[in-house]
């Protein structure tokens, strides 16, 4: 038997040659392990699995893979468009559920509930959700039609009839303009795999943003569908009763609070990190046969330069997996979907159409042109003088007209500084309150109101205050996510008419417009063809208009340059696992599939990585066995991985950790090194140490404004420190002389050593650790925001960063035994979360109750949800009043309006206290 490594050797014993033998004839079982219980003692066993079944090759890469291994013909050559495709995942497991969709099956149930549904479905017009050709059941086709989707486009038909694809045996990748409905022929091959499987589905999307509205959306379409389970399965089929329950369609993103948890959901949207770690622990509990599908929305993220790489090598494992999952995959602006269509073993569509037809134009001084040149139509000089300038008079009289006619429009801005600016302006130009219905006025000071109660004690920006009277908002970066939330909700609704936004909004969220106004630049550099695509494509949303506009503004000397990047081609889509970028893209890409257990000899390792796409683009070149035989004795030398002496490769608890939660090999590295020392000398009579401790690791992970850093603030900071805070920062490695001497000179550290690299690491740390600390002692927003000359938005997402960094820290800490530290890392990312102190945390998870209201509600002798259960609705209702910010000049009619909408959120708290308080009892009562 090879050595272990040693944290194995403690843990388990080494089996005799009986019981090996004894083992052999033993499948894996699978364990009821969920993922935070003990994600290192189901690694550890997996690790052990696999050193017995050495010899029988126990990796679940597909062993069809590993026995390909020294075979020319090993990198599978599917078929372009399907005739001759045959998928290279055969699958050589029997399936969670044995019974898949085909063409002779009876129809989906549900179909005689529903009056009149027999008769539809005897359509014969083959784009109708009813025809039996695509046997869904009823209630798929009710939830699509509430949404407005009765019948396919044709190419959705089309795409949709690809050889194998609704019968879920091949894959897809295709292409199709913004705004065309890509989303419908993926949500359909979902619905059908996991009604007819059983099996999960997972969307991946980019953004947290898209999470949201794609969770929104699908508990919208398909929240009454129902599962159903044929019994238990015996020797003899299904025995017993069948049951029902409906779908269960969760969200998981960073900021999300629940746990993932596998079992109960069957259709899971998630950012890609999540996705990765959700497949991972699957992996580690033996449930990846429970998987059936996996969309991958915005395909062309692939090339991302900070998070692509992790799509490559999720899509990595789901290839070499032995089991069929099928893979879909979708853009609107990528350039190589044959490619990516061969290297996914899919078969690839691509389409131009779009629903809505669309006006494009681009304005050149009074001109406005067509995108061939033609002149369609000037813009009148306007006699005011802030419209002197041509461009302003422009980008100003295109805005405003339609919103005059009631349509909704975007403008596209440079700079967060440009989109308030501009704001403040166009609202100078479009229709006053005295000129509204008194719906409108009440619905846009509701919307004020929210704005300034919603938002952590900031109170309401003095621009949107004035400018959301009459319907313009603007929507960046600097504000809080609440803020823009609640403004996009009043755009979909038409309260707010226009937006004027940074173009990264163009790819988070959705927000259809009539009109769209495009400056295509962001800060001083011109937006990428892809990105102007994506602000475009925002104009004439189906089933929202008829037609949509566009037109781009160009200054001066930037008219050719910007038009040529209108008719640019689409960059190629390439592999980001070897690049700078993505230096720990390879590493982390190998220590992920070792530590889950999914490869661990030389044979599957190498089949994993000759699935990447980084291989499937360089076939043949020296460099790469090199690259991989280079990574894997790196990964061995940072005690991620060890060699046993047959050559398979297993995780040490430190690569356990760090997979399981979520680091870089490199960041694993420097976290058990920073934890073990803090553990030695933890100083728990202040917060500081803990919170440096959640501060990101990375300067890229830091909000862009926070980057510059007041160095007096520092100082005075330092001066103002009592002996533990003074013992921590020298502990921490602060230098009180560098700290004073950059707040005489200003500027940023030289960071062009690894050792200066360090040190502006530590110090930049530090910086933030101080805003944090504010953060948790109940320091408004908005007062922080002024004190470290930061946008409040940067300051809230320190915060979710810092919160989300806690949470994978707590992770590590448990895998790696340190117990304590966990919980506490975790009892502080809850109150960066709530922004309290330790007193109000559970006041402050109460509805509606943010910090502010929570202190108010403790200040009246509500001092938890006890008193808060017990007391009058009346009086919860007066504690809410009273943090109302008040205004100047409203009339006895809005103090009404705003004593009702208190009373009714009143209700609710009250309600809420009482479900959290009985909780609390029972956990009382059992302990
Ligand atoms: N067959 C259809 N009939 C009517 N409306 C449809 C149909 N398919 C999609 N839609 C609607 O078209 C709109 C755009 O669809 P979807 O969001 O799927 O577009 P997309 O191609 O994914 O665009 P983007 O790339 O901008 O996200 C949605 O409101 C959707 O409900």
């Amino acid at each position: 038997m090879p050595d272990r490594p040693s944290h194995l050797q403690s843990i388990i014993s080494v089996p005799t040659t009986e019981q090996q033998l004894a083992n052999k004839a033993i499948k894996p079982t699978k364990r009821p392990l969920s993922q935070s219980e003990d994600f290192v003692s189901a690694a550890i066993a997996l690790a052990d699995q696999t050193n017995l079944e050495l010899g029988h090759k126990r990796a679940r890469i597909s062993p069809k893979l590993e026995t390909s291994y020294n075979d020319s013909s090993f990198v599978p050559a599917p078929d372009l468009l399907g005739n001759e495709y045959t998928s290279s995942q055969t699958a050589t497991q029997k399936p969670f559920w044995p019974k898949p969709y085909s063409e002779n099956d009876p129809l989906p149930p549900s179909t005689t509930q529903i009056p009149g549904a027999a008769e539809l479905r005897k359509t014969t017009n083959t784009r109708s959700l009813w025809h039996k050709k695509w046997r869904l059941p009823a209630q798929v086709i009710h939830g699509y039609a509430e949404c407005g989707i009765k019948e396919m486009y044709p190419w959705q038909e089309e795409c949709l009839s690809l050889p194998g694809l609704l019968e879920g045996e091949t894959n897809v990748v295709y292409t199709a303009p913004t705004s065309s409905g890509k989303s419908l022929v993926a949500d359909i091959l979902m619905i059908k795999k996991v009604l007819a499987t059983r099996q999960k589905a997972i969307v991946i999307v980019p953004y947290v943003s898209i999470v949201q509205e794609k969770t929104r959306f699908l508990k919208k379409a398909l929240g009454k569908v129902q599962m159903e389970f044929p019994g238990i399965e015996g020797a003899q089929g299904f025995m017993g009763k069948s049951r029902r329950r409906p779908l269960n369609i969760v969200g998981y993103h960073s900021g999300t609070r629940n746990r993932m948890r596998w079992k109960d959901l069957d259709i899971a949207i998630c950012t890609t990190e999540k996705a990765n770690a959700m497949i991972n622990v699957a992996a580690v509990d033996h449930e990846l046969n429970q998987l059936g599908l996996v969309i991958f929305d915005e395909l062309h993220m692939l090339d991302d330069e900070h998070r692509g790489f992790i799509i490559e090598l999720l899509a990595t494992k789901l290839l070499c997996l032995d089991q069929l999952i099928q893979i879909i995959g979708m853009s609107a602006t990528l350039a190589n979907v044959d490619v990516m269509a061969k290297w996914l073993r899919a078969h690839f569509y691509n389409c131009t159409f779009r629903p809505i037809p669309l006006a494009e134009h681009i304005v050149f001084k009074d001109e406005i042109q067509t995108y061939d040149g033609w002149v369609v139509g000037r813009i009148e000089p306007s006699s005011d003088k802030r419209l002197k300038d041509p461009f302003t008079n422009a980008l100003v009289s295109l805005s405003c007209r339609p919103v005059r006619e009631g349509h909704g429009v975007l403008v596209f801005c440079e700079s967060k500084f440009k989109c308030e600016h501009l704001a403040q302006l166009i609202s100078d130009f479009t229709p006053t309150v005295d000129d509204l219905p008194q719906k409108t006025v009440d619905q846009r000071y509701d919307l004020l109101r929210e704005l300034a109660t919603g938002v952590m004690g900031t109170g309401v920006d003095p621009t949107l205050e004035k400018t959301i009277p009459r319907g313009v908002a603007f929507h960046h970066a600097g504000i809080t996510t609440e803020e823009r939330d609640l403004i996009a909700k009043a755009y979909e609704e038409g309260v707010v008419k226009l937006i004027c936004c940074t173009p990264t909004m163009a790819a988070g969220v959705n927000l259809p417009a009539r009109r769209v106004v495009i400056y295509p630049k962001t800060g001083r550099e011109y937006a990428s063809p892809a990105m102007i695509r994506q602000m475009r494509g925002r104009a004439g949303r189906a089933g929202r208009d008829t037609f949509g506009e566009t037109f781009v503004l160009t200054r001066e000397k930037e008219f050719k340059e910007i038009k040529a990047l209108l008719e640019a081609e689409l960059p190629s889509v390439s592999s980001c696992l070897a690049n700078e970028n993505g230096a720990h893209g390879l590493s982390r890409a190998l220590l992920e599939v070792i530590a889950t257990c999914l490869a661990n000899s030389p044979f599957s390792i190498d089949a994993y990585f000759r699935s990447t796409l980084l291989y499937y683009l360089h076939p043949t070149p020296p460099e790469l066995p090199a690259l991989l035989t280079v990574t894997l004795t790196t990964l061995s030398t940072q005690n991620l991985i060890t060699e046993e002496t047959s050559g398979h490769w297993v995780p040490t608890q430190l690569g356990t950790a760090t997979v399981a939660s979520g680091l870089s090999p490199t960041d694993g590295v420097f976290l058990s090194t920073e934890l073990t020392n803090a553990l030695q000398n933890f100083n728990l009579s202040t917060d500081l140490q803990i919170t440096y401790q959640l501060t990101p690791i990375h300067g890229t992970n830091t909000p862009h404004d926070l980057r510059n850093m007041r160095w007096d603030l520092i100082r005075d900071t330092l001066e103002s420190f009592d002996d533990a805070d003074l013992k921590t920062a020298t502990f921490i490695t602060i230098n009180p002389g560098l700290v004073n001497k950059m707040a005489r000179i200003g500027g940023h550290l030289d960071e062009s050593t690894p050792t200066l690299h360090a040190t502006a690491r530590t110090h930049r740390r530090f910086y933030l650790s101080l805003i944090l600390r504010d953060l948790i002692h109940e320091i408004p927003l908005a007062v922080i925001a002024r004190k470290f000359s930061a946008p409040r938005g940067s300051i809230q997402q320190l915060a979710t960063t810092s919160k989300g960094f806690a949470a994978t820290s707590a992770t590590f800490c448990r895998v790696m035994g340190w117990t304590g530290l966990a919980v506490l890392l975790e009892h502080y990312a809850e109150r960066l979360n709530l922004g309290v102190r330790d007193e109000l945390v559970q006041l402050a998870k109460l509805p509606f109750v943010k910090s502010v209201t929570a202190r108010a509600m403790w200040e009246h002798g509500l001092k938890g949800v006890g008193d808060v259960a017990a007391a009058s609705v009346e009086r919860v209702a007066e504690v809410l009043m009273a943090v109302v910010p008040k205004r100047r000049g409203v009339g006895e009619r809005e103090v009404e309006r705003v004593r009702e909408r208190c009373r009714e959120k009143a209700e609710v708290v009250v309600a809420a206290a009482g479900r959290l308080w009985e909780a609390e009892c029972l956990v009382e009562l059992d302990e």
